[in-house]
């Protein structure tokens, strides 16, 4: 049986770049959908820049984006390393290595137009599955099938329901109401499963340097990653918060202001400071660095995917990465049971054990996810000087250039390699590299 004759339909909440990438992946599975996104526009110039790594590269390849995406972005290929004073202590070699390993650099783009792309580059019958004004407010699942409503009173059906909705997921919120409805003793995660010992100041700016600047200022407690695009420029500014916190805060633009008082002297490059951009700022958000994993992905026909799961810090650029390595893994084995199921529609205990065995897959030693979130919070705490420790190894240890380079082989490498496709996509153009050609990625040809 194919996909395309089954009546099995996905309902996937969120409609941000792992909401898009599930659309993408499941057109190509040929498995119906409806994304629902609560926001009136999925296009938003909102947030800052978002850098894409080789191996989800491949992806976004499949997905038959990348030569659209690619000019739009910047690879990186310089990288300095500075105190709050402006001096310099390291010239990374970082970017080149990652080209020379996996055969491209990571790319910087600007968030909106990543989403613009992937949204666009939708087929036409794909993208009129993508419905805005549809803020998810309930799920009711049934032995056969699940029926979502929004606030604007609108209700779907559909076969299950995939949570793209982001670190304060609403499915991840109901699911667990759905849990505890069951079986009220039994143990789940807390409402605000992630904790932030760090807040961010996002914003993007027009670029004052040359394109494919991937620069980091390191300090006491404070930090800001610099990245420079073809037209902006992309800044993040890293403050250590009093303790850490699970609470949900809403910043003001008044918060947003007192933070970047702070940082006003710090240098982003040789000659440019946060001063310098702070007037022309295109936008800018507040926000904490919620860091975590979520220990219950799924329940029943319920399950979740990208922020909604897992959560990490932003210094290496790895969350939307991981929520495409989550889709690529979901999709994989969804596309499976479906063709196996006599009529296209696996039972419920067949989904469940589905995604169990996806959540099991992603947290595995197959998968880079937990390394990714441990190696994402060292490297916010060694540029923000957490404690000793960690300054002398941002400092002092990680400072040699074969030092570095043992670590983008040895560490970052293997991670990388791990990094998953569809399988049933056909996997033209595979990336190369050295790293490649040692050991080939997975599922390469
Ligand atoms: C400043 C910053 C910089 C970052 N830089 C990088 C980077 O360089 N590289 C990288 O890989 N990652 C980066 N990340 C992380 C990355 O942005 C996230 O991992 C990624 O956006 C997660 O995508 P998502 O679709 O799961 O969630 P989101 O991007 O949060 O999208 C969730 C979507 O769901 C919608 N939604 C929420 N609730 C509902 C509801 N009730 N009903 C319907 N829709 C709903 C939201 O409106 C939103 O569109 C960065 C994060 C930040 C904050």
């Amino acid at each position: 049986m194919s996909t395309r004759d089954s009546n099995f339909k996905v309902i996937v909440v969120g409609g941000g770049p792992v909401g898009l990438a599930a659309a993408h992946a499941l057109h190509l599975a040929g498995i119906d959908f409806l994304v629902l996104e609560r926001r009136p526009a999925i296009v938003e110039d909102k947030g800052a820049s978002l850098i894409v790594h080789p191996h989800t590269l491949r992806v976004l390849h499949q997905f038959g984006v990348l030569e659209k995406l690619l000019p739009r972005g910047a690879e990186l290929h310089h990288h300095l390393s500075f105190t709050a004073e402006g001096y310099v202590f390291k010239e990374g070699t970082q970017y080149a290595q990652i080209r020379q390993n996996h055969g491209y650099g990571p790319v910087a783009f600007h968030r909106s137009e990543l989403i613009e792309i992937m949204y666009n580059d939708l087929p036409l019958a794909a993208r009129e599955r993508v419905l805005t004004d549809k803020k998810l407010v309930d799920i009711k699942t049934k032995p056969e099938g699940v029926r979502v409503s929004c606030a604007d009173g609108s209700t779907f059906e559909g076969s299950i329901v995939i949570g793209a909705d982001g670190v304060h997921s609403k499915t991840r919120q109901l699911m667990r109401k759905l849990a505890l409805k069951t079986n009220p003793t039994r143990s789940w995660d807390s409402e605000q499963p992630y904790a932030a010992t760090y807040q961010l100041l996002y914003g993007s700016f027009p670029s004052p340097s040359a394109s494919g600047f991937g620069y980091d200022i390191q300090a006491k407690d404070k930090s800001i990653m610099y990245f420079s695009g073809p037209d902006r420029g992309w800044f993040f500014l890293y403050k250590k918060l009093p303790r850490p916190t699970q609470e949900r805060t809403n910043y003001t633009d008044k918060d947003i202001e007192d933070v970047a008082q702070e940082f006003l002297e710090f240098p982003l490059t040789r000659t440019v400071k946060v001063k310098d951009v702070w007037s022309r700022m295109l936008a800018a958000g507040l926000t904490n660095l919620d860091e975590g994993i979520v220990e219950h992905w799924s329940l029943g026909r319920v399950v979740l995917v990208g922020d909604a799961c897992h959560k990490m810090t932003t210094h290496l650029g790895l969350g939307f990465n991981n929520g495409v390595q989550d889709i690529v893994v979901l999709c994989n084995s969804l596309r499976k049971i479906l063709n196996a199921a006599p009529n296209g529609n696996p039972s419920t205990g067949a989904l469940t054990e589905t995604f169990e065995k996806y959540k099991a897959v992603r947290m595995s030693s197959e998968c880079s996810l937990k390394g990714d979130v441990w190696k994402s919070g060292v490297e916010t705490r060694m540029h923000s000087w957490h404690n000793t420790w960690y300054y002398i190894l941002s400092r002092y240890l990680v400072i040699p250039s074969w030092t570095e380079s043992l670590v983008m082989r040895y560490v970052m490498a293997p991670e990388f390699r791990k990094g998953q496709v569809l399988d049933y996509v056909a996997k033209e153009e595979p990336m190369k590299g050295m790293i490649s050609w040692l050991y080939p990625m997975k599922d390469l040809i």
